[in-house]
């Protein structure tokens, strides 16, 4: 059987087909500035080179016709049909409390997700334009979603309830959610496996440090709590979003800026973080170079990112009586040494002692860079968000033509 996942994004659709007997990737890419005037195409077909293409894409419809174009092409192509591909999967980032697992696509299902589009308002709508363009040029294709909530729905009322008036949970469902929860699930599970210890038995704190970054306090096997909110807004600090601010200042900010809602939401998700305090870039590689050439203010950014990490690892310690794994992963996690060395050096009282020499190891496997001493095993584990979708799409699939 052939799934291809698709996770679309406001203005991009990334894609991957999998082939789910050996579960090999056939080919992969992106879709980007969809909607403006030249739209950057790249596919990459395993074992062949990398296609790019400028051209005028106007909507995700035909987003995924070119997407399927590209997979059908003479040359660069990996099926010689449409036909081929079985199943699609998608990554949907909110599920709210409706959606516990993944679930293959139905009207109701459709109907959920638009229902969820005030909690995700940047991210549901793009993902309902994915459903709806596969609908349109795959229709006979069944259609899976999973949701980064879903792992997250373990977490006890103590850890998801904010304190404040209980009327506003019943009526508008405001709580924690929780986001990556693909990534955090999928990096414990093979972190598990690498140690060869079962999954139930630790105390584990994941990092998932990418452009968008949670922490995530896993007992159990079961997120016990984790920094992203109600929205992907809360918790650590990031490329271009605030995370956890004083919520005092967002109506004090209102009054003195005359500032409108949509402004301040704009302002904290998309011009504060490491790029409004670097002053230089929202990207980690941009502000690590910046800080070594002697700027200082990308040194305060990369500092204050490197805190607030430590801050989480440090309260979720405490939250679940002690940490026996801690796991790095996505774009920053996984390739940052710099970053990983930084944050564990300030913690050692947690019994973490970082081997320096395997830190500094760059590979796409999982691997311990912790020293034989060190009490708490720490590990960089590749994330894979889009295999454990294929996985899921593949089985809810297989188990609907039994
Ligand atoms: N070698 C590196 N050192 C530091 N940061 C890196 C490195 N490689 C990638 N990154 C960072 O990873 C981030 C993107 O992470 P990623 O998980 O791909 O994000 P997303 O999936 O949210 O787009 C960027 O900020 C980028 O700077
Ligand atoms: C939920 C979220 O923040 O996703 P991303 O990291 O892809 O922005
Ligand atoms: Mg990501």
């Amino acid at each position: 059987m052939k799934v291809l996942v698709i996770n679309a994004g406001s203005s991009s659709l990334k894609y991957q087909l999998y082939n789910m007997t050996d579960e090999s990737v056939l080919a992969s890419g992106r879709v980007e500035r969809i909607g403006m005037d030249s739209s950057i195409v790249t596919h990459e077909p395993t074992g062949k080179p990398e296609v790019r293409d400028v051209s005028e894409i106007l909507d995700h419809v035909t987003a995924v016709k070119r997407v399927i174009d590209m997979l059908t092409h003479d040359e660069h192509g990996v099926i010689s049909s449409m036909d081929e591909i079985d199943a699609v999967g998608h990554r949907i980032v909110h599920g709210g409390e409706v959606f516990k697992n993944s679930v293959l696509v139905t009207a109701e299902v459709k109907n959920e997700i638009k229902r969820l589009f005030d909690l995700a308002p940047l991210h549901n709508p793009a993902h309902m334009m994915g459903i709806t363009a596969v609908d349109n040029n795959l229709p006979n294709v069944p259609q899976a979603v999973v949701f980064d909530t879903a792992f997250h729905q373990t977490m006890p009322a103590s850890s998801y309830l904010y304190p404040i008036p209980k009327v506003l949970y019943r009526r508008h469902k405001i709580r924690r959610y929780g986001f990556h929860g693909t990534s955090h699930a999928y990096v414990s599970d093979v972190a598990a496996s690498y140690l060869k210890k079962p999954l139930n038995e630790l105390k584990m704190v994941t990092c998932h440090i990418g452009n968008g970054a949670s922490v995530t306090a896993i007992l159990d096997g079961k997120s016990y709590d984790t920094s992203m909110g109600m929205t992907p807004l809360e918790g650590l600090m990031m490329g271009t979003r605030s995370g956890d601010i004083d919520p005092a200042i967002v109506p004090f900010v209102m009054g003195k800026e005359e500032l409108t809602l949509s402004e301040v939401n704009s302002m904290l998700n998309k011009h504060s973080g490491m790029m409004a305090i670097s002053g230089v870039s929202s990207d980690m590689r941009e502000v690590i170079d910046a800080m070594n050439e002697g700027d200082e203010n990308a040194k305060l950014a990369f500092d204050m990112y490197v805190y607030r990490v430590r801050k989480y690892i440090g309260a979720y310690a405490a939250a679940m009586n002690g940490i026996d794994t801690l796991i790095f992963t996505a774009g920053v996690g996984e390739n940052s040494s710099v970053l990983r060395e930084a944050v564990c050096k300030g913690i050692t009282f947690l019994g973490i002692e970082l081997d320096d020499e395997k830190n500094a190891i760059r590979s796409k496997e999982a691997r311990e860079i912790s020293t034989a001493a060190s009490r708490v095993k720490v590990l960089v584990v590749p994330t894979n968000e889009e295999l454990l979708i294929a996985r899921d799409t593949f089985e809810l699939v297989q188990n609907a033509s039994k």
